[in-house]
């Protein structure tokens, strides 16, 4: 089996830079290079300053330091890295299409099939192409067919070889992974490029966790882990609405049936509904596949999935307006939090967005602080929904750097996003400072209800009646 020297990354994203930095720090022997299009991204990607790397994730910085400048570098020139390495990773966007057939439900594979033209224009050897982005079942093939109807003759055995990290965890994810899934062709050559990846995954992971299948069964296994992840937490945010109005509290009921080892106890925590730029993409693309094989029943299944959880987002916002006796106009609603989970700037489809959105059709005058999230982020976010105009959008959102000056004067607080700092607040001092009665609607479950209620307010929690 041939060894790997050189590696290439296409796409140095949330996938791309945190696994290659793992890859890196664990084969020092083996070259690694990430590229981008997107030169800002590359530039930050290469700041001294570790501090500004262009995502945030708990102990990036320091993988990043390490490996960095010996055998990782990130860089824009995307030809001569594709020329150089035995092996090619893509690890591009995918997101759902907004436009043409399939808009709003198929991924859309445009940088997936320039990503594998560029592959197929440049490659002058043979090389290993890992499909590292989320796939639609069988793209495999269309990435095949491309680089050898339009390559220059050289051999290429497609690998899949899906993420599974979260974010927040990414490290934490990478390091200690439940598995490494490679999904190649049967031949002996396909079997040989499986255990090439496999041997790079093997200086850190167990074999007994590498799991190798075919590449139907790899890409499959992608969209179907994400579509019963985010099943489980529409399951649980669905009692969430039952428990309010029977008395039961979902925290309880979670517990309940997650100590029963056939359930288990993860991923069963309700909320404001699932965020994220990979859940509903993915649930959206296999309702999608479903449906062009003719699979309705199977189709409608899984897009429950994203209904329930869009009625989720809607009833939170729905809340906060009626029992601010049926008004919002003019008020200040304080957010805690717009990243779609804790420990990430991410915000690609945080429920915050969706809130803040409905909110702002009441005119509520919406203040956000987040310790990660920039003002520009939010107000693209905003933006991109393409509910009203940009002006319109800047005079309903005023974002803070001090949590404590968002949540002054508010009508009402929600909690967006599960950040730890949250629960250290001084709320005593957040409450002599609001409008009263002064109303705390907990999207994430994460405050001390007992004492904000001591203190004088009036809590609001996903899953727990009044
Ligand atoms: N974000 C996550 O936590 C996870 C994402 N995934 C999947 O991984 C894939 C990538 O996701 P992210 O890293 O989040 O996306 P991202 O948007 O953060 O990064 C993708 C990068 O690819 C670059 N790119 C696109 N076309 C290119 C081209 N032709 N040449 C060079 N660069 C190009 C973009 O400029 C961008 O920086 C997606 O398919 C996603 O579904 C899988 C597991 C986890
Ligand atoms: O393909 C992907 O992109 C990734 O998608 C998810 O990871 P991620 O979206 O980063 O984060 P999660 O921890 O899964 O959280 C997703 C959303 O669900 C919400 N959530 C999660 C768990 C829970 O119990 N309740 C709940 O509301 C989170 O707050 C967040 O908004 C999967 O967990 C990863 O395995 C997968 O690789």
């Amino acid at each position: 089996m041939k060894e790997i020297q050189k590696i290439c990354c296409v796409g140095a994203g949330y996938v791309g830079g945190p696994t290659m930095a793992v890859i890196a720090q664990k084969n020092p022997h083996i070259q690694i290079t990430v590229v981008d299009l997107n030169e800002a991204r590359i530039q930050a990607w290469n700041d001294e300053d570790l501090s500004k790397l262009p995502i945030y994730e708990p102990g990036l910085d320091v993988i990043v330091g390490e490996a960095r400048g010996r055998n990782l570098f990130f860089d824009t020139n995307v030809d001569k890295a594709i020329d150089e390495a035995d092996m090619i990773f893509i690890s591009v966007n995918t997101p759902t299409k907004t436009y043409g057939k399939g808009k709003g439900m198929a991924a859309d594979l445009k940088y997936i099939e320039l990503c594998a033209r560029q592959i197929a224009r440049v490659a002058k050897t043979d090389k290993i192409v890992v499909e590292k982005s989320t796939l639609p079942v069988r793209t495999a093939q269309a990435i095949k067919r491309i680089l050898d109807q339009t390559g220059n003759g050289v051999e290429f055995q497609i690998l899949s070889n899906p993420e599974f990290l979260a974010e927040g965890t990414a490290v934490q994810d990478l390091m200690n992974p439940d598995r490494v899934l490679i999904g190649g062709s049967e031949t002996s050559k396909g079997k040989e490029a499986i255990e090439a990846l496999a041997a790079i995954y093997g200086a850190w992971v167990p074999q007994e966790r590498i799991l190798r299948t075919n590449v139907w069964s790899s890409e499959l296994s992608k969209l179907t882990a994400n579509a019963f992840l985010a099943q489980r937490v529409s399951s649980i945010n669905a009692i969430s609405e039952l428990c309010e109005v029977s008395g039961a509290d979902v925290n309880e009921v979670a517990r309940a049936i997650g100590t029963d080892s056939r359930i288990g106890n993860k991923f069963l925590k309700a909320s404001v509904g699932f965020g994220g730029s990979c859940f509903q993409k993915d649930i959206l693309n296999l309702v999608y596949i479903a449906k062009s094989y003719g699979l309705d029943e199977v189709a409608d299944y899984w897009e429950q999935v994203i209904i329930m959880n869009d009625h989720q987002k809607r009833r939170f916002a729905d809340n906060i307006v009626t029992t601010l006796f049926n008004t919002v106009n003019g008020k200040k609603i304080a957010f805690l939090g717009w990243a779609f989970k804790k420990d990430t700037n991410d915000t690609r489809e945080s429920a915050a967005i969706y809130v803040a959105n409905d909110l702002i059709e009441e005119e509520a005058q919406i203040h956000v602080y987040d310790p990660k999230v920039t003002e520009v982020q939010m107000l693209s976010d905003l933006d991109y929904l393409a509910t009203r105009d940009a002006e319109s959008n800047a005079k309903h959102l005023t974002v803070h750097a001090d949590a404590y000056k968002a949540l002054e004067e508010a009508h009402g607080i929600a909690v967006l996003t599960e950040w730890d700092e949250f629960k250290t607040y001084d709320w005593q001092r957040i409450y002599d400072n609001m409008q009263k009665p002064a109303f705390v609607f907990d999207g994430r479950n994460i405050l001390d209800h007992q004492m904000l209620e001591e203190i004088g307010f009036e809590v609001y929690t996903i899953g727990k009646g009044k």
